[in-house]
């Protein structure tokens, strides 16, 4: 056994005629990698992303190996298409992948929305259990029928890698899906992907589906078999490695396996899975791992939803050893209680030890490693946030440094509104703030009192700012340890529909709850509601 084999893995990159699907029949063992947190992932409730940060994962995936980077649903809002369209325009190597409905608008959006990638994919989708096409789309199986012949075949007029996928597979009669998948494939799509968009099926169910449409549809073995798992009864990776032991060929995964309600498979415990199991899972992918960490982490931060400290591969626990005959034995020989190294998912122990005494360059290089490629004005003022950090703490940690990249600004949300000043009363007495903010270039004031001191510096903002959004959401996480420790503040407010999340980060958890509401405000574009001038002092 060999379990700390690095699993050495070198990203594609050499360039290819036609769709990347004739490349599985020159490599029958090797396994797509279908990444989807830009569109599945994006569809958790508060995980919108702005174009720079979907920008900045799209260039880490493609980076890091991903075959296929699913960037959005270009129908499904002007920010959505122009996502995709930004992300045909910079990935190198990935396919870039748009999803659409079956009609006409959809298709003709994600063929405009691709036009500028090097290698593109429409993904169209159509639901084929009885429940979904009588109770949702309100169909006949028969115009179901003519509804996939006709998008397969208008996508193939876009591209010539078209994905077709029977939502609710695993619910759906096997008679009426193997209709269906026979009929995509005639009519010209080279990947069949089956969803289990409930995340109903187990590991058996999920590869006999699969083992039975290969018997049953003619010509299935000339296309790619792909699989696409949520997590319902958090069995999403067993379902999909089950699937791929019985033939599939892609596997739609999301970092930190975000995704709609449980999420869906996770693509670093798909890609470790194969790596350290390869003894029984004999598959091969392209996946650099080691770059794993940094995308969870830029995941993560990106959309605030924290990393569970127990998830596989890429939890704070994943490698922490706490009991004494666990240590000891790591002691002694660590492939005792690890069975992969820190080091294949890029987790390191940093030769760079960042401190009040950095220098620019250390600083670039240390974000660099953190997944974070910045021009020189960022780097500016990210390094002076940094110093003024260094001062205050003893120790700077990749998660504080993490932390300051995803403050106000960081991101590239316009910042109409900053805070300027803050003070805060608060213990025996009402608590009360008096802030001072920028709105628009102009300098005013407010106080305000509340139910605690962050009741009253959010009615000290909506005093400056008014507005209608309603705060959906607000966690503090301590980003290290020790009471010299930043607070990472998340804040989730909603207006008509849209919601946006503000993140900011402190040792002063009240500053870091002001700036992360009013990081809300500006990316949410707050139609203003002129700032109050009125409530300056
Ligand atoms: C399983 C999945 O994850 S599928 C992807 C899910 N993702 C999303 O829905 C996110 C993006 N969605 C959106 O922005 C919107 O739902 C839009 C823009 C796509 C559509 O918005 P609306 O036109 O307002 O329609 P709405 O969302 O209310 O309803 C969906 C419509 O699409 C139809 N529909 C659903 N799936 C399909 C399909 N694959 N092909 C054709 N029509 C479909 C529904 O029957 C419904 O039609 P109806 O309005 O005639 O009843
Ligand atoms: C669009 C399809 C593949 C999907 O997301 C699902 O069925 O879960």
């Amino acid at each position: 056994m060999t379990t700390h084999d690095t699993g050495a893995s070198a990203p594609a990159s050499a360039p290819h005629a036609g769709p990347i699907t004739d490349e599985i029949k020159a490599a029958p063992d090797r396994v797509l990698i279908f990444d989807t947190t830009l569109r599945d992932g994006e569809q958790s409730p508060g995980a919108t992303m702005s174009l720079d940060e979907k920008l900045r994962i799209a260039r880490h995936l493609d980076e890091m190996g991903v075959d296929i980077i699913e960037a959005g649903f270009p129908i499904a809002s002007e920010g959505d298409f122009e996502a995709v369209s930004a992300i045909s325009g910079v990935v190198e190597n990935s396919v870039v992948c748009g999803l659409a409905r079956t009609g006409a608008a959809d298709l003709e959006r994600a063929g405009k929305a691709l036009e500028k990638a090097r290698r593109s994919r429409i993904h169209t989708f159509i639901a084929t259990s009885p429940l979904h096409m009588e109770r949702k789309l309100q169909l006949e199986p028969e115009q179901v029928l003519e509804k996939i012949e006709f998008a397969v075949r208008r996508a193939r007029e876009f591209t010539d890698d078209v994905q077709w996928s029977p939502e609710d597979a695993t619910r759906s009669d096997h008679d009426f899906l193997v209709q269906a998948v026979q009929l995509a494939v005639d009519s010209g799509a080279n990947t069949i992907n089956i969803p289990d968009t409930v995340g109903y099926t187990a590991p058996e169910e999920s590869a006999a589906i699969i083992r039975m449409l290969k018997q049953r549809v003619t010509g299935i073995d000339d296309v790619v078999i792909s699989t696409h798992c949520h997590n319902d009864l958090g069995m999403a990776v067993a379902n999909a490695l089950a699937a791929v032991s019985a033939g599939a060929r892609q596997v739609e995964c999301t970092i930190n396996g975000l995704g709609e309600r449980a999420g869906n498979a996770a693509l670093e415990e798909i890609v470790m899975a194969m790596r350290v199991r390869h003894d029984i899972m004999p598959w091969s992918n392209r996946i650099d791992a080691t770059k794993i960490m940094a995308a969870s982490r830029m995941v993560s931060q990106i959309t605030g939803f924290p990393v569970q400290y127990n998830k596989a591969v890429v939890g704070k626990n994943a490698f922490a050893h706490e009991s004494g005959i666990h240590q000891d034995g790591m002691l002694k020989d660590k492939s005792t209680y690890e069975i992969m190294l820190p080091e294949m998912v890029g987790l390191t122990e940093s030769s760079l030890v960042m401190g009040k005494h950095s220098g620019r360059a250390a600083f670039r290089a240390k974000l660099k490693d953190l997944g974070h490629e910045v021009g020189d004005n960022q780097l500016n003022d990210t390094f002076v946030r940094f110093k003024a950090l260094a001062d205050t703490k003893k120790e700077v940690y990749d998660e504080d440094i993490l932390a300051l990249m995803a403050e106000t600004g960081a991101d590239g949300a316009p910042e109409r509104f900053k805070v300027v000043s803050l003070e805060v009363v608060c213990g025996s007495v009402t608590p009360s703030a008096k802030l001072v903010m920028e709105v628009d270039g102009t300098e005013i004031s407010a106080e305000a009192s509340g139910d605690g001191p962050v009741d009253s510096c959010f009615n000290a903002v909506k005093k400056l700012v008014p507005h209608t959004a309603v705060l959906q959401l607000y966690q503090v996480s301590a980003v290290t340890e020790g009471t010299d420790a930043q607070a990472t503040v998340s804040v989730r407010l909603e207006e008509n529909g849209r919601i946006a999340t503000g993140r900011s980060s402190h040792t002063d958890t009240i500053l870091a709850s002001t700036r992360a509401y009013v990081h809300a405000l500006n990316r949410l574009q707050v139609r203003s509601q002129k700032a109050h001038p009125t409530a300056a002092a």
